[in-house]
């Protein structure tokens, strides 16, 4: 079980700070490897059939800039500062040389589950998408949609997997009555490690695993979106909205911010991805190999969604695992066959450089 969420493990500690002044490289040096590659998805992802990522080398290896296309200067410095840690600092000491990984079903048909899960090998633990809504101007398509898909889904994979932990994600997606009636009925198919966002918000997290407790269904609740800004991890814990936080090494600045947010929670965390490439992935690693405690497997096993990545052999789990022990290097050969257009060079740069004009000026 996670500590109280009311008491945070360690009083408030002043996080390490983002890269300014001095410890900025400047921009030329940062840009003098840039590239954009464009990695394509094998099914539909938050909406997206591609992933365009900019990547960089630093002395200390290669790092990952790729802020999701709506994300404008502010929030992606963040991910600029995680990209410089990768690459111009370097990563704290593990404390494990291994981290456990699960893998990730997309919304789809239950028939279309079995090929998939063969992707990510033998794993301890399976993400299933559920509460996803039909792009917009679609109809719903039943076996997608709607909560008798979720069931559907969540039964296929503890069919296919009855060893795994299965764990659920709605991103959002449930208002409080679908979600209290989805996760009655979803702890009936199998106990649920936990769900992971099934509202919005860090005041419905609460009121739902207090519905919950109250009928004594058991399942944890996970922190997603609402942990997106530094500050929100500890409103969630002070809340009592989460038994547990998930934390993406980009949005919250770089591996060691995000285990200094993740300690003053006191609260249980599961390292996941920002569907990075290859080099991002080593990022969450780190991070993962690097916390004190690390009860559940990490969502770092999305790289088996791309059809084609940057790194040979790419960062997909190995026995339901991922080695911290080494560092990716894109392959030069699939660089050049990912590399995107022109166009998306030079708005990546202009990106890069408007979250770089952030962290200069200190904010
Ligand atoms: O946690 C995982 O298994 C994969 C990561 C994942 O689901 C994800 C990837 C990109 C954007 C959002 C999310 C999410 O957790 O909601
Ligand atoms: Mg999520």
């Amino acid at each position: 079980m996670s500590a109280d969420p009311a008491e945070p493990a360690e009083p408030a500690q002043p996080l390490p700070p983002l890269p300014t002044g001095a410890d900025l490289p400047p921009l030329e040096e940062l840009l003098e490897h840039a590239t954009v590659v464009a990695q394509p998805m094998r099914t539909r992802f938050r909406g997206t059939t591609v992933r365009e990522a900019l990547l960089l080398r630093g002395p200390h290896g290669w790092a990952e800039f790729s802020p999701f296309p709506e994300y404008g200067a502010q929030e992606s410095s963040r991910w600029l500062a995680a990209a410089i840690e990768a690459g111009w600092q370097g990563w704290p000491e593990p404390v494990r040389t291994h981290v456990p990984v699960n893998a990730t079903v997309p919304a789809l048909p239950a028939e279309q589950i079995a090929p998939l899960l063969e992707r990510f090998g033998p794993v301890p633990a399976v993400k299933v998408k559920v509460a996803e809504q039909p792009a917009p101007g679609t109809a719903p398509d039943p076996r997608v949609h709607g909560v008798e898909a979720d069931l559907a889904r969540v039964a296929e994979v503890h069919r296919l997997l009855p060893d795994a932990a299965v764990r659920i994600d709605a991103n959002a997606g449930w208002d409080h009555a679908t979600a209290l009636e989805a996760l009655r009925r979803l702890a009936v198919v199998v106990p649920l490690e936990y769900a992971e966002q099934p509202v919005p918000g860090i005041q419905g997290l609460a009121r739902l695993r207090e519905a919950l407790a109250a009928e004594h269904i058991p399942t944890p609740i996970a922190a997603d979106e609402s942990v997106r800004k530094e500050t929100d991890p500890l409103a969630v814990a002070q809340a009592g909205a989460a038994d547990l936080i998930v934390v993406k090494v980009q949005p919250l600045g770089g591996v060691r911010r995000a285990l200094a947010i993740v300690q003053a929670t006191g609260l249980d965390a599961v390292v996941s991805s920002a569907l990075d490439t290859s080099v991002g992935i080593a990022g969450g690693v780190a991070l993962a190999a690097a916390l004190p405690r690390l009860p559940h497997a990490c969502g770092l096993g999305t790289v088996a969604l791309f059809t084609q990545d940057v790194v040979d052999p790419p960062w997909i789990p190995d026995d339901g695992r991922l080695a911290a022990t080494s560092r990716p290097v894109p392959d030069g050969e699939a660089m050049a066959r990912l590399r995107a257009p022109e166009e998306a060079q030079r708005r990546w740069r202009e990106r890069l450089a408007g979250a770089y004009q952030v962290l200069a000026a200190g904010e």
